[in-house]
């Protein structure tokens, strides 16, 4: 039994996402629920083998306390999963002028941006799930309303419910699986690469010369991102997503020159998700 952990309560993206990747497992999953991202990256390798939660959005970016962990934690990945993101805004007043306290999860707020311009009077409160916000929403009074994902509620339990609220119609959100343990062998079908390139050794032209490393073997990369170390001022870690895996010479070697001279940390080669994935 493969025990997997993800942000709940029952009825968050993550929790569907993780439904996705079990469909493609052949041995029977339990799911279990924790309150926070930061809560479920801490779980994975304790009392579950696997974790599955966002990492990045396709208009909002990165999920900073989720590189920030993937930094500080030992953790692998071992697959990734993309889903279309959909959002209903939903109120116990009929009337949308009513509403003086909005519960919105906080990655939620920053890709509902437009619809939440609109509401005037009221007051945010973010929380740490969307299925938090919908939780909130109905425990609340009739000044209330919450962002939540479309299909997560029966339009019944509300005076009134609005769909589509996202900004961009093509919303959509890409999650990781993470484990704890890092020896998984890489997989044929594996064609992308996520490597965090740790400031342990600071020096001018750092960031240039891995590029060079890669860029001289022809590797695409398909994401760069820096985030502050939090242990001094103007230090960064950057986390790199490239194309192709270290079952290719030229990747196994673009990464050998690249540890020759940094400390990497080598997060997980998988397979790119589709949505049709
Ligand atoms: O709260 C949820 O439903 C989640 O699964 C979290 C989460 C996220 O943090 O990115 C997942 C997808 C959307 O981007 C918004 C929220």
């Amino acid at each position: 039994m493969l025990k997997i952990v993800t942000l709940g309560p029952a009825g968050t993206f993550s929790e569907l996402a993780t439904h996705k990747f079990i469909k493609q497992q052949s041995e029977s999953c339990n799911i279990c629920f924790l309150p926070s991202i930061k809560s479920v990256l801490h779980e994975i390798g304790l009392s579950s083998d696997i974790g599955i939660l966002p990492i990045e959005n396709f208009s909002e970016g990165f999920i900073a306390v989720v590189l920030d962990e993937l930094a500080a934690l030992d953790l692998s990945i071992i697959d990734e999963i993309l889903l279309p993101i959909k959002f209903s805004f939903v109120a116990n007043s009929a009337s949308i002028n009513e509403i003086e306290q909005l519960f919105v999860q906080f990655v939620a707020k920053g890709q509902c941006v437009d619809f939440i311009s609109g509401l005037d009077n009221a007051n945010i409160q973010l929380t740490e799930s969307n299925i938090e916000s919908l939780h909130e929403c109905l425990a609340g009074n009739a000044k209330v309303g919450a962002i939540v994902p479309s299909g997560s509620f029966n339009s019944e339990q509300f005076a009134l419910t609005i769909d589509s609220v996202n900004d961009y119609e093509n919303n959509q959100t890409r999650f990781l699986v993470l484990s704890r343990n890092n020896n998984h062998p890489i997989s044929n079908d594996a064609n992308k690469t996520s490597i965090i390139v740790l400031d342990d050794d600071d020096h001018p032209g750092l960031l240039g010369e891995v590029l060079q490393s890669f860029s001289a073997r022809q590797i695409n990369l398909s994401s760069i991102i820096s985030r502050p170390t939090r242990k001094s001022f103007g230090k960064y870690h950057f986390f790199i997503e490239l194309e192709g895996s270290q079952n290719d010479p030229l990747v196994a070697s673009a990464l050998q020159e690249i540890s020759q001279r940094n400390k990497v940390k080598v997060l997980g080669a998988y397979k790119k998700a589709t949505l049709q994935s």
